[in-house]
């Protein structure tokens, strides 16, 4: 994305001083991003699929929520920039494995395990990665199974083989996620001295023995149906 056809750069381009090559030359990139948005619905639905089905099971949707994202171009950039590879549209394909992104939010982490496999083992779908933080969680305390996933997408033209990445956590996961996230943001939090690190790890332990707590009791309930 270092120039365009017409040989401009693009801080020249997104100076908006040439808007009708800068429109031109987003084109492209405009198109990857519609793929993924649509390589991410693909794999939305299957969820979506599978939770209508698990729910009969056991009366319950092992799927709290769904939330979906595709990354946003400076993001993608920063991203691009921080791995020290090239700046452009085949970068992204070859070096971005979360352009598309599905958070799954489980109850339980059993639901977690299970929805893994069963999507896993569907035969349109190609496990490329997998990082199972929650049996080996990062030191700060993050939890969560990622799958980065292949999937098949049938456009007008072309069948294109897309990647989305899959995050699954338990609500408990999430909360704290989310709030571990914040403080990644603030620049004025010392990281290795604050003692919210610590405070935060504890957490994460915490919060994990009542998920597995949680899941028992259900169990229970359910083995009492
Ligand atoms: N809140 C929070 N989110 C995290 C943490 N670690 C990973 N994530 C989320 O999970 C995504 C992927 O993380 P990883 O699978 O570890 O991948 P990575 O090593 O960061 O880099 P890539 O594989 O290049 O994406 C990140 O982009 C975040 O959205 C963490 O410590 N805290
Ligand atoms: N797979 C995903 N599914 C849904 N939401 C996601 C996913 N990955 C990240 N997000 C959320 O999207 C927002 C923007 O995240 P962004 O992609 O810019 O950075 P990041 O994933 O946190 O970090 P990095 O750029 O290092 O990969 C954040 O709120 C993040 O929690």
């Amino acid at each position: 994305m270092k120039s365009n056809r017409s040989g401009f750069t693009f801080d020249e381009l997104i100076a908006g001083e040439r808007p009708e090559e800068f429109i031109e030359s987003a084109q492209p990139f405009m198109k990857l991003m519609m793929q993924y948005q649509c390589a991410m619905l693909e794999v939305q639905t299957k969820f979506e699929v599978l939770n209508t089905e698990l729910s009969m099971d056991s009366d319950r949707n092992p799927i709290e929520s769904i939330s979906c994202r595709i990354k946003k171009p400076m993001s993608i950039v920063e991203k691009l920039k921080r791995k020290g590879v090239e700046v452009s549209l085949s970068s992204i394909e070859k070096n971005l494995h979360d352009v598309a992104g599905i958070r799954v939010v489980c109850f339980f982490p059993k639901d977690i395990y299970r929805l893994a496999e069963k999507i896993c083992s569907q035969d349109d779908i190609r496990l490329i990665e997998k990082k199972d933080y929650i049996q080996n969680p990062k030191p700060n305390g993050y939890r969560s199974l990622h799958l980065i996933l292949e999937v098949p997408v049938f456009f007008a033209d072309e069948k294109k083989w897309m990647q989305v990445e899959v995050q699954f956590r338990t609500i408990a996961m999430d909360f704290w996620a989310s709030i571990e996230h914040k403080v990644k943001y603030k620049k004025d939090i010392d990281a290795s001295t604050s003692d919210i690190v610590e405070k935060l790890r504890g957490c994460a332990e915490s919060i994990h023995s009542i998920d597995l707590r949680m899941q028992e009791i259900s169990e229970c309930i359910e083995a009492s149906n």
